[in-house]
């Protein structure tokens, strides 16, 4: 477990919902120490629901079968047979990682992917190319979530990791992107905190020229800077932008390979990453205290 004396008392009891993003998870390292903040989460009292992506980990997998990746607007062309690997790639490799790394500090981590229980419902998403529409294959975009699976294993006081794969209402599976399906969920959830985990110190001003990284955004000042945003970024803000006007506190984007970070961002230490509030809502000053090793 985390030796870090985070103050989560405010958050006792609260849902978050964590995103771990495929870069954040290149490194084993980093990724044993998001099991033990993930723990100390749980320890706390607070109520962490893991979503995890791993786009770097489909690629590669699908470049060892010779096939090239490719990408409209930030999706991945999902052929059915590109869709097998995601699933297996998803929900296979990377969720067990994950249930596995978790599972060394309290057996409580489940797996599951959005077809359980049905806990996510998708429809067939396009990409957009200059305002036309572009047929991207076995792309999901979540219409409903039944939070009830995820709230039993909440309440038994487990961890759900969850792969961001959707039925659709005809038996087709669907690939969805994994911050637009945390988002889903932290709204369906009423969580307090949406956190996104990935290979940044949030979003920075000037990208992808030097600058520095926006530390507090209000809803109205992201959907300003929409138009602007471009490559893994733009999803991460929609989905930030989905979760606080669904009633989520707050939404953070944090760089997952920084240890501690998913708690300092928590706790009431220094504020990291980019944070989003919404409109004319004056945030609480944050403490002091400080994760260190
Ligand atoms: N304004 C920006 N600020 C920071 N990173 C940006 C920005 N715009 C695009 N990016 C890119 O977004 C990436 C994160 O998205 P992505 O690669 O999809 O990560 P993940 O696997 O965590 O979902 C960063 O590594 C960076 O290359
Ligand atoms: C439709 C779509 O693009 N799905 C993503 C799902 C995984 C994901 O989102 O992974 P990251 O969080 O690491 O980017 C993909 O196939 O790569």
């Amino acid at each position: 477990m985390s030796s870090c004396p985070a103050d989560l008392a405010p958050l006792y009891g609260r849902t978050v919902v964590v995103k771990i993003g495929g870069h954040a998870m290149t490194a084993e390292a980093h990724l044993r120490a998001f099991a033990a903040d993930v723990t100390a989460l749980r320890a706390a009292g607070v109520r962490p629901v893991v979503v995890h992506g791993g786009g770097p980990q489909i690629s590669a997998h699908l470049q060892r079968l010779g096939q090239e990746p490719a990408f409209r607007s930030g999706l991945r062309v999902t052929t059915p047979e590109t869709m097998d690997v995601v699933r297996m790639v998803l929900a296979g490799q990377v969720q067990r990682n994950l249930v596995g790394l978790l599972n060394r500090h309290a057996p409580v981590a489940v797996g599951m992917t959005g077809e359980d229980a049905r806990t996510l419902t998708a429809v067939r998403r396009y990409a957009l190319d200059g305002g036309r529409r572009v047929d991207i294959g076995l792309v999901g975009e979540v219409t409903e979530v039944d939070p009830a699976l995820v709230g039993d294993h909440l309440a038994a006081g487990r961890i759900p990791v969850i792969s961001s794969i959707a039925p659709g209402t005809e038996g087709e599976i669907y690939n969805v992107n994994a911050d637009t399906a945390a988002a889903a969920l932290a709204v369906a959830l009423g969580a307090e905190r949406l956190c996104v985990l990935t290979d940044v110190d949030g979003i920075q001003q000037n990208w992808p020229g030097p600058g520095p990284v926006l530390r507090e955004l209000t809803v109205s000042q992201a959907r300003r800077l929409q138009p602007d945003l471009s490559g893994g970024m733009a999803p991460k803000v929609e989905a930030c932008l989905t979760a606080v006007t669904g009633g989520v506190g707050s939404a953070h984007i944090l760089d997952g390979r920084r240890e501690h970070a998913l708690l300092h961002s928590l706790s009431t230490g220094e504020p990291l990453g980019t944070r989003l509030v919404p409109d004319g809502v004056a945030q609480p000053s944050e403490g002091s205290s400080r994760c260190s090793r």
